[in-house]
């Protein structure tokens, strides 16, 4: 009997959506598993492409044309039954390629072309490890380049746990090195050289000395060596002629979160937590799936009951999954996950290198790491028998992924949550109004906590009217009462924390003569003043160029700076405050890696007395010192050409407001905004989440909107704005929707910013309350989308629009 392999190959386009069948080699025959991937021979001309099994069947003969599987680069699934029938749904809801979905639910280590070693581990035998480690070191391996017999046994050893795969990403430049120094004799041998040498040459013997107490084979920086030690680095270079030490490469780890953390123990809990964690409990111990939305005000103390939850499902052997919207604005969630549960905990976040994150991805994967904290990504993490899914701030639009595949890591921990068996728990102070209103269906269990940990207030908050104010303050972006309230936190030597929605300097360069607007050759948009770098930007497409010193149109030398960033309030900040410690935040200050958590560490120090950052800032911050939240602009939103642009000012305002008194201090918020009377602005100053949400269900029944309505984008692009604008018609007419009450379409129309990177965009948005045909169709136009006949044209098809701009 033979096999063959049904296999998915890494090529994304419409003919290869479906998997390919492959002669499997007479070696891998019942080795090979779905889930693992391989290399294949590929079209006409045979080019090697990177693929993944997706079945395995048995047959008795070979079809004469069946090519054979070339190399096989896993020893076990990569992708475990759970996660491959998960890709499966993903490429489905999300109108994507298979193999994408594949790509994107595994880390980018496994996704490069990586170098693999075998390596023995405890459990082989002595004369095992004589065979096939001769030298006792791990071994490259390469299937390709082994015999049938030795790659057949070495399988059967990793079967029985005897040996492990290892993957070296070839290119390692990105991995931070640094010299390391360590002692090459013993102590004993080092004091005798020592005493030889102290007369003559006492900088060596400082560094005999220090060599003697540090431990053997454990390399320090030769930095920390240098300094510990009072001596130069020609003094180690010495030590190294000489034979004393050794030099070697050291790879620096660069994860922010190692940093060892104080382990925590549960909160006695409130009545409200008490009953919430009651609830979940009782979810996780029950066969059916149920799920929650937790509804805790700004520092109700919902951290507690995720982690108490969490230590529920770890006790019953299960694992727990705990999504956060942006790991390195969140420092003090991740640290307050380690602090209860310590090494178990395992990180994923863009910030760790390939290496790091691809040994987190194996901690979890072999079950070392029983909780799993990350980003929207890490819903795909490899957990096993999960009992527990959270997801904190579950409003936050970075839970949708902005390209293919365009998923909501909210759908995707449903599925899992399903699949599981276990409940999944949405937590925020403000959840989107998808998420509320599945709750009033009955779809999520509500669970509330309407109050501040031992009954503190929530914060005053104060609404400014600007238009009010400019009239004493002129273009000054500080009303009085704010500047006020800044100078009475200095005095009382207690923190601000102010939020200015724009970052750069101004907003844009404008000639006063001619009206001419400074923009970007390549996108619809007008470029930003960068005074850091002394340039103009495309936020879009990053083009920059100088700033100019007379107007490119007319010449005129009335060329002048209009509207505010965080760099000119930055500025402005200072020289009204000018004894203040300013320290800012937003996405120029933040490029390094770290930066976030060293400028939170720096506020949580109180290191600075004022935080001024943008929107960036109005998340999870728990620190007891800040009593002012100022919001300098809360309009930015509102003039969006979104649906959701009062909600998310709602959610914005509320969110950075809870961030005042979280302590024994009670907290102040002032609010400036030029529309004091729009109801998300006076809502956010009573802070009724729920009113909000009755006033804004309304307004959305009222125009057809989600949640009433799903919605659908199509998107169509090319660098002939013709082309484009034509797709999206033959689009439409293609999709024959009934327009008499179940469908409304919006368009086409140009989006919002027209021209982004050389190319037009067009859309179309189609709400529908249920439209059976639809999803066919669509299908059917992503296939279309494909022909070669339309060169250059790209279609994308949103299936949960964030906006529809
Ligand atoms: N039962 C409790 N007893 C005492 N303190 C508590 C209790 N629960 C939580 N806290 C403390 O209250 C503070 C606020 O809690 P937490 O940060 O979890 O609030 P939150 O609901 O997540 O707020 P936000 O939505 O604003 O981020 C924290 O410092 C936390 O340690
Ligand atoms: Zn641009």
């Amino acid at each position: 009997m033979a096999q063959i392999g049904q296999i998915l190959v890494d090529v994304p386009t419409m003919q290869t959506n479906d998997p390919y069948s492959y002669a499997i080699p007479a070696e891998w025959e019942h080795q090979l598993q779905a889930g693992m991937r391989v290399i294949v021979p590929f079209g006409r001309g045979h080019r090697m492409v990177d693929g993944v099994v997706v079945g395995v069947s048995d047959v008795t003969s070979f079809d004469g044309t069946l090519k054979p599987i070339e190399a096989v680069l896993d020893l076990s699934p990569v992708l475990n039954e759970e996660l491959q029938r998960l890709a499966d749904w993903l490429a489905d809801e999300t109108f994507a390629f298979r193999i994408t979905c594949i790509q994107t639910m595994l880390p980018n280590l496994l996704k490069t072309k990586t170098e693999r070693e075998i390596a023995p581990l405890a459990a082989i035998t002595p004369a095992e490890k004589a065979q096939y480690f001769p030298d006792g070191e791990p071994r490259p391996f390469d299937p390709d380049k082994l015999d049938d017999g030795t790659v057949a046994n070495l399988l059967k050893l990793q079967r029985a746990g005897k040996v492990t795969v290892l993957y070296h990403v070839k290119n390692q430049a990105a991995a931070k090195t640094t010299v390391g120094v360590a002692p090459l004799l013993p102590p004993a041998k080092l004091a005798e050289i020592q005493a030889t040498v102290a007369k003559r040459a006492p900088k060596q013997a400082d560094l005999l000395a220090y060599l003697q107490q540090m431990v053997p084979k454990q390399p320090q920086p030769q930095a920390k060596v240098v300094k510990a030690a009072g001596i130069s680095s020609a003094v180690i270079n010495t030590g190294a002629e000489k034979g004393w030490l050794e030099k070697s490469t050291l790879e620096v780890y660069r994860d922010p979160f190692h940093q060892p953390v104080k382990p925590t123990q549960p909160l006695t809990l409130n009545p409200d937590q008490a009953k919430a964690v009651t609830a979940i409990t009782a979810a996780i111990d029950g066969d059916e799936t149920q799920n929650f939305l937790v509804e805790g005000v700004t520092g109700s103390g919902k951290t507690e009951v995720y982690l108490q939850s969490i230590a529920v499902a770890l006790r019953q052997k299960r694992t727990a999954l705990m999504l956060v919207p942006e790991i390195a604005l969140t420092p003090q969630m991740v640290n307050r996950v380690k602090a209860r549960f310590g090494e178990q905990v395992a990180v994923l976040h863009s910030g760790l290198s390939k290496g790091e994150q691809y040994d987190e991805w194996r901690r979890i994967d072999s079950g070392a790491a029983t909780v799993v904290v990350g980003a929207r990504s890490a819903v795909f993490a490899p957990v096993k028998n999960v009992g527990l899914i959270i997801m904190d701030e579950e409003h936050e639009s970075s839970y949708k992924q902005d390209e293919t595949p365009r998923y909501h890591a909210r759908d995707v921990a449903l599925w899992r949550g399903k699949y599981n068996h276990c409940p999944v728990v949405l937590g925020s102070a403000t959840p989107s109004l998808e998420s509320r209103a599945r709750a009033a269906k009955g779809l999520y269990t509500r669970l509330v906590l309407p109050k501040r940990v031992n009954d503190r207030p929530l914060p005053t908050v104060h609404i400014v009217d600007m238009r009010e104010e400019m009239k004493s303050i002129g273009d000054s972006d500080f009303s009085t009462p704010l500047v006020s309230a800044i100078q009475e936190r200095l005095d009382r030597h207690e923190q601000v924390v102010l939020m200015l929605n724009r970052r750069g300097y101004s907003s844009f360069v404008m000639c006063r003569d001619c009206g001419f607007v400074l923009k970007c050759p390549n996108c619809d948009i007008s470029l930003t003043l960068h005074m850091d770098s002394h340039s103009m930007k495309c936020h879009y497409c990053g083009h920059e160029e100088a700033i100019p010193k007379i107007c490119p149109n007319c010449h005129s030398h009335k060329i002048r700076y209009y509207g505010t960033g965080t760099q000119k309030v930055e500025t402005a900040l200072q020289a009204q405050f000018p004894t203040a410690r300013i320290l800012r935040m937003d996405v120029d200050s933040t490029r390094r890696k770290g930066s976030h958590e060293r400028i939170l560490k720096q506020f949580g120090n109180h290191e600075a007395d004022i935080l001024l950052g943008t929107q960036m800032i109005a998340k999870g911050l728990d620190y007891p010192n800040v009593t002012l939240v100022g919001v300098l602009n809360a309009d930015t939103a509102l003039g969006l050409p979104d649906f959701r642009a009062s909600e998310r000012t709602f959610q914005l305002l509320t969110q950075v407001s809870g961030r005042a008194g979280r302590s024994t201090k009670p907290g102040e918020v002032f609010i400036q905004t030029f529309n004091p009377d729009h109801y998300a602005i006076q809502l956010a100053q009573s802070q009724d989440y729920e009113r909000f949400f009755v006033t804004e269900m309304a307004m959305r029944h009222q125009g057809s909107y989600p949640p009433y309505y799903f919605a659908v984008q199509v998107t169509a692009s090319h660098e002939d704005e013709a082309v484009a604008a034509k797709a999206m018609y033959q689009i439409v007419d293609a999709l024959k929707l009934d327009l008499s009450d179940q469908a409304i379409v919006l368009g086409p129309t140009p989006k919002a910013i027209a021209r982004v990177k050389r190319k037009y965009y067009y859309q179309v948005v189609i709400k529908y309350k249920n439209e059976p045909d639809l999803k066919a169709g669509l299908e059917q136009i992503r296939q279309a989308a494909q022909i070669p006949a339309r060169h250059g044209l790209a279609v994308t098809i949103d299936p949960e629009p964030m906006n529809f701009m």
